[in-house]
C-alpha cells in the first residue's frame, strides 16, 4: 500500500507520520509538497499535524487554499482512505470533507499531554484493529481542538455512528459530546485531534496509535487481494 504524507509550510508531524508507515508498518510512503497537483498514484492520504501557514486566520484555513486540496477531495470521492490528524483534521473541516469546526480550547491554552480516548466505533477502516469500547492513551498537542457543530449535525453524527473517538474521563478542550475524532458518512475520511503517529512505539511512551495505521492497511489489503 502506498501512502502520501502531505507537507504544508509549517507542518511538523509529517516526519512522525512517515516514520509510522515506513518503519513501523514497512509500507510505501512519500512526502508530497502542497503545490503538487496529482495524488492519483497513492492509495491512502495522510494530512499531518502542525502549524500550517502559522495558523494565520484560523488553523487550517490557508492550507485549504493549496493546490493539493483539490486532489485530496478527488481521492476522498474515489473512496481512498484520508486521515487528518490535528492540523490535518482542522484542514479537512475547512475543506468541507468533514462537518463541524475546531474552536479554541476552552481554557484558551495550548495543551500538550497524553489523554485517554474511548474507541466508540471499531467498525471503520481506521479502527478495525481496536476493540469496541477500548480505552487507549494518545498524546494531544493543540490550541484549537474544541470540536463544535450544530445540533442537527451532532444528531447526524450520532445516528450514523460517525463519532469514532471520544475523550474518556477528562475532556481537555471543551469538545462537544467529548468528540476527539469523527468520520465522514461514507466512512473513508477520518479526522482526529489526538496524534496516533506519536504513539507507535513503546520506547517513546506507548504504541496505542499504531492500530489506526494497521487498520487502514488491513482493510486495503482485503480489498486489493492481489497487491
Ligand atoms: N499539533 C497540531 O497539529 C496543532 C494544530 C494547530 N496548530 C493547533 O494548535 O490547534
Amino acid at each position: 500500500m502506498k501512502f502520501a504524507v502531505l507537507v504544508f509550510p509549517g507542518s511538523n508531524c509529517d516526519i512522525d507520520m512517515y516514520h509510522a508507515i515506513k518503519d513501523e508498518l514497512g509500507e510505501e510512503v512519500e512526502y508530497v509538497w502542497h503545490t503538487a497537483t496529482d495524488l492519483s498514484d497513492f492509495d491512502g492520504i495522510l494530512v499531518p499535524g502542525g502549524f500550517s501557514y502559522g495558523d494565520y486566520l484560523r488553523c487550517g484555513a490557508m492550507a485549504n487554499q493549496s493546490n493539493i486540496m483539490a486532489e485530496v477531495k478527488k481521492a476522498a470521492e474515489a473512496g481512498k482512505p484520508v486521515l487528518g490528524v490535528c492540523n490535518g483534521f482542522q484542514i479537512l473541516t475547512e475543506a468541507g470533507l468533514l462537518p463541524g469546526a475546531l474552536l479554541r480550547n476552552k481554557n484558551l491554552k495550548f495543551m500538550c499531554r497524553t489523554v485517554q480516548l474511548k474507541v466508540e466505533n471499531n467498525n471503520t477502516l481506521f479502527t478495525n484493529q481496536y476493540e469496541q469500547g477500548q480505552t487507549i492513551n494518545i498524546p494531544i498537542a493543540h490550541g484549537e481542538g474544541n470540536y463544535y457543530c450544530d445540533e442537527e449535525t451532532l444528531q447526524a453524527l450520532k445516528d450514523n455512528n460517525q463519532i469514532v473517538f471520544t475523550y474518556s474521563g477528562e475532556n481537555p478542550n471543551g469538545s462537544l459530546a467529548d468528540i476527539a475524532g469523527i468520520i465522514n458518512e461514507r466512512g473513508n475520511v477520518l479526522g482526529m485531534m489526538p496524534h496516533p503517529e506519536r504513539a507507535v512505539d513503546a520506547l517513546v511512551g506507548g504504541a496505542d496509535g499504531l492500530a489506526v495505521f494497521k487498520s487502514i492497511v488491513k482493510q486495503w489489503r482485503e480489498n486489493h487481494v492481489n497487491n
